[in-house]
């Protein structure tokens, strides 16, 4: 079940948006290799995540898909231009939202853009912000600090952020592991949500196997270190995914799968 090129509905083959090709990754004086080679395509609009057991590289292949670390071998390409540094045109997210607690939430939501252009800019980017909030469900909660917000509402404001500046590329780093169950259920959805509306690509870095298969098209299955893809998983579940779709008997013929992919990967 390697993944193929993925079909666009109507017509065109989808465009690549993000390009990795042989990156390859050393630490201490090449005594450690945490990455190995590794290589796949993200076409616009597409989920892909990778899954994989602890210490395998997965953070570090994030880190250096947004551009936080140099690989130390191969190639990584966005929208056609090598990714050498942080980029407007990336989002992340990260396990903790990380929201300014003196800052109101719609302020955190706006910073991003009052670092890049200045107050002035930010201040026009309100209602934009607003819209953002409201999409997630927290319409009137503008004015509220974090302080006063719940987890799932803190990382739903995290989502705005990472919004307000329209990445085309949203790299998310296990975003809602510390969220209780039914949050981060209910936060899956959203995100998901989120993603059809501006057809935004995402890699998210995960360790729940039914997560990565409710949300993703393509699931990355990594090997024990040195971390390798051991095989790319196309999950043709249509979209949009539901919850209820955890019972249907694909969605554990995927899960078995992984699952089984992992249990061998940690051998290798
Ligand atoms: N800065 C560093 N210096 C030395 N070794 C490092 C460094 N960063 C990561 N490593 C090593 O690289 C390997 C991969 O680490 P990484 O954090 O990417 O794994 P991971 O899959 O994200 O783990 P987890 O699932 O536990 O978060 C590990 O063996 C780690 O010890």
């Amino acid at each position: 079940m390697i993944a193929q090129k993925i079909q666009q509905p109507a017509g065109g083959e989808p465009r690549p948006v993000y390009q990795l090709s042989n990156v390859s990754r050393y630490f201490n004086n090449k005594e450690i290799t945490a990455l190995d080679g590794v290589g796949f395509e993200i076409a616009q609009g597409e989920f892909h995540s990778v899954i994989g057991s602890s210490g395998c590289g997965k953070t570090t292949l994030l880190k250096i898909m947004a551009g936080l670390m140099p690989p130390s071998e191969g190639r990584i390409m966005l929208n056609g231009r090598p990714v050498l540094g942080p980029r407007d045109d990336i989002g992340m997210m990260f396990q903790h939202a990380t929201l300014f607690p003196w800052r109101t939430t719609i302020e955190n939501i706006l910073l991003p853009i009052e670092i890049r252009s200045g107050r002035k800019a930010a201040m026009a980017a309100r209602s934009h912000a607003e819209e953002l909030l409201r999409v997630v469900g927290l319409g009137g909660f503008e004015d509220i600090y974090p302080t006063s917000l719940s987890g799932g509402m803190a990382q739903r404001a995290a989502i705005c952020r990472m919004l307000i500046s329209e990445p085309d590329m949203l790299l998310l780093d296990e975003p809602f592991s510390a969220l209780d169950e039914i949050t981060r259920d209910f936060m899956n959805m959203e995100l998901q949500k989120v993603c059809m509306e501006r057809n935004a690509s995402a890699f998210l870095v995960t360790h729940s196997i039914s997560e990565a298969v409710i949300l993703s098209d393509v699931v990355h299955v990594m090997s024990a270190r040195p971390g390798r893809v051991i095989t790319s998983i196309k999950i043709d579940l249509p979209r949009p995914r539901t919850l209820e779709m955890i019972t249907l008997p694909e969605f554990g013929a995927y899960a078995t799968t992984i699952r089984n992919l992992l249990d061998k990967g940690a051998f290798l």
